[in-house]
């Protein structure tokens, strides 16, 4: 247990349940004891939003104990009518010997209303090559792969990917048979959302809005057995960290991996993350057990569970199917806060329609929100007239969910990713300044005041010009108070929202201090240094890496858990425009999938040439350390949930 730095919280909801429940309680219980096992129970599924892990026959004051023949039954019984009481449904998990008889951890999930389901947000992230496209095509079609891309042909919705075997584009309407969304939804208790974000250095501008814009809760680390930690692997690693996004490590390709490249390559991993910039504490996943223990701790957010797997001969991925199956949304919710949505993009289905994330608070039917801002700064009335969850039309819509709004009165040409919609009791304010405290990660030479990058923070994307800096000039490594303006219009920032600030190669993460909404101030204590001449090239507002120019898109896949079969995933290709109602805007959808960087049709380095990178290279090289990203103080965005135990 003391490699599960979260394990403390784990078994302190097992000794809180025991105080409620003795074992003879469980295997018979009067009236009395059942009603208060119910209420115990739904509380227990209230804190961990539908879901809770509950073993029976485990640790009774020190000792292990476990339950015999008839005492089993009878306690599994008991836990099933409670389950169907509560309307919920009971899964085995796993069970083990005790010292006298079984140890039992059942999943217990509520069977939510056909209009609702749970939702998780995974940002697949990792190298070219990785297996990414493959893994999602295994998990989703049920099939295994042949090792020459079979697998990730079911995914491909384009003649270029297929003929290059590299996803980077939007995929085109759904091609998904016989599946109906809102049928599946209907059906689905929890859907996983796969945010796919490709691997290749030239689209880490999406990667970095994959990352920061979608609220990921999860991130997947992808890694080749073979080749290991190469290319953008560490990159993104590091964005994941910086954002504070709990990670865990898929290594595929153990079917052609010699042993002894694929111990090296964990060596080297393992390294990296228990580094002092990471701070991770990594735990291989090889057994049912591991799985539950890391899924229930994993949004301790320092574990990082490590799977290997093969898309091949389908090894270890029964267990990733687990876990993926017990994650649970890191998002708090709370009904009385004041609603926050963040515009991740817009759609004209005909009429205007946003689609983003919740972040705060509940959205409901006829609510009034403002929206903006606009290039003055301002924020305008709109009433919520429809809400979509994946194309189904609901009442309302928590924090933590995304979904699509269709806007009466507004051109579509007036909304911009990065603008929200809010309560009006927030009385939301837009800005053209703010200060921040960031930590330069990479940068070749000094940053100094009048330097341009983008800044992505949520779905804000923008470039912004450092005003002032509590040092003369910023170097890799150096951590610092920046006042920053945005170069195009003002937006709406939060303090302690998380940032990245990047210009090709240079790299800054951080949080926003304070906006500033009057005449620049400087922070109490903090002696701003003048401005400086400017010594790295300055991005122009229009230039390529401006808001201006064509964004690539992320994709996404839907795996649904079907509320009967607890590890049944089917998958969808959301293309996010077409949420409301069948995608009735095709043809502006695919003039805009097709919007490609200019050279993105042209292959990269060879496929083979990658896949025969030098392992020897990798793993003789010391791990380069990761600046100290977990320096910066995160963002709360942890929330609780653990096992419980009835005994
Ligand atoms: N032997 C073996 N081959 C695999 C495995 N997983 C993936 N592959 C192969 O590896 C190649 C690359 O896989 P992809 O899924 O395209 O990799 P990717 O990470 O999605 O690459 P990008 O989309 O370009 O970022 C394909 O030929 C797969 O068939 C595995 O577990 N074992």
């Amino acid at each position: 247990m003391g490699e599960f730095g979260g394990g403390e919280r784990l078994l302190k909801t097992i000794d809180e349940f025991n105080t409620v429940f003795g074992k003879s309680v469980l295997i018979s219980p009067n009236e009395e004891q059942f009603e208060l096992q119910l209420k115990r129970l739904k509380q227990q599924l209230d804190e961990g939003r539908g879901e809770v892990i509950i073993e029976i026959g485990g640790i009774v004051d020190g000792r292990d104990n476990g339950l015999k023949g008839d005492e089993k039954e009878a306690a599994v019984a008991t836990l099933q009518s409670l389950a169907a009481s509560l309307e919920c449904s009971c899964v085995l998990l796993r069970e083990r010997k005790g010292s006298c008889g079984s140890i039992l951890q059942y999943l217990i999930r509520r069977l939510l209303d056909q209009t609702d389901f749970l939702e998780i947000r995974v940002a697949v992230v990792g190298n070219v090559d990785a297996g990414k496209s493959t893994l999602l095509g295994v998990l989703t079609h049920g099939e295994l792969d042949n090792g020459r891309g079979h697998a990730r042909q079911k995914l491909f919705r384009h003649k270029h990917e297929m003929e290059s075997g590299r996803t980077r584009n939007v995929v085109n309407k759904p091609e998904h048979g016989s599946l109906d969304w809102v049928k599946i939804c209907e059906k689905s208790s929890k859907v996983i959302t796969f945010i796919d974000l490709a691997g290749h250095e030239r689209y880490l501008k999406t990667t970095v809005f994959g990352m920061t814009g979608h609220a990921p809760d999860f991130g997947m680390l992808m890694i080749g057995a073979n080749a290991g930690i190469v290319g953008m692997t560490k990159e993104h690693l590091g964005l994941a960290l910086a954002l504070s996004v709990p990670v865990f490590v898929v290594i595929t390709k153990i079917d052609m991996c010699p042993l002894n490249v694929l111990q090296d390559n964990i060596k080297l991993l393992l390294r990296i993350l228990k580094s002092p910039g990471c701070r991770k504490v990594p735990v291989m996943v090889k057994t049912a057990d591991d799985v539950v223990l890391s899924a229930t701790n994993f949004v301790s957010e320092r574990l990082c569970p490590i799977f290997q797997v093969s898309n091949v001969t389908g090894e270890n991925l029964e267990l990733l199917k687990t876990f993926l199956n017990l994650l649970t949304t890191r998002m708090e919710y709370h009904e009385n806060e004041p609603a926050e949505f963040q515009i991740d993009d817009t759609y004209s289905v005909p009429g205007t329609v946003v689609s983003g994330t919740t972040l705060k608070g509940v959205i409901r039917l006829n609510d009034i929100l403002v929206l903006g801002p606009d290039p003055l700064g301002h924020f305008q009335s709109i009433a919520v007239k429809s809400i979509h969850r994946k194309r189904m039309a609901v009442r309302e819509v928590r924090a933590g969910q995304t979904a699509s709004f269709a806007l009466k009165k507004i051109k579509r040409s007036q909304i911009r990713k990065g603008m929200v919609m809010v309560s009006p009791a927030l009385n939301p304010q837009a800005c053209w300044e703010f200060e921040g405290e960031i930590l330069v990660l990479h940068h070749p030479t000094t940053i100094s005041s009048r330097y341009q990058a983008m800044v992505h923070c949520g779905s804000i994307r923008q470039t912004a010009s450092i005003l002032s800096m509590s040092q003369d000039c910023l170097r890799t490594g150096d951590k610092a108070i920046v006042h920053f303006r945005f170069i195009k219009h003002p937006e709406y920032i939060v303090s302690g929202q998380r940032m990245v600030f990047r210009e090709g190669r240079t790299k800054a993460v951080g949080n926003v201090l304070r906006t500033i909404t009057q005449a620049p101030l400087t922070a109490p204590g903090t002696r701003l240094k003048p401005v400086k001449q400017q010594q790295q090239r300055q991005v122009q507002p229009n230039s390529s890496s401006s808001l201006t120019s064509s964004p690539q898109k992320v994709k996404w896949y839907l795996f649904f858990l079907m509320r009967q079969n607890l590890f049944s995933l089917q998958v969808a290709h959301d293309t996010n425009q077409e949420e409301l109602e069948g995608g009735s805007n095709k043809d502006n959808i695919t003039q805009e999938n097709m919007q490609r960087p200019t050279g993105s049709n042209k292959r990269g380095r060879g496929r083979r040439g990658r896949s025969k990178l030098n392992n020897a290279t990798n793993t003789t090289n010391p791990p380069k350390p990761l600046a100290d990203v977990a320096n910066i103080t995160p963002i709360p965005l942890t929330a609780s949930r653990g096992t419980t135990k009835v005994q």
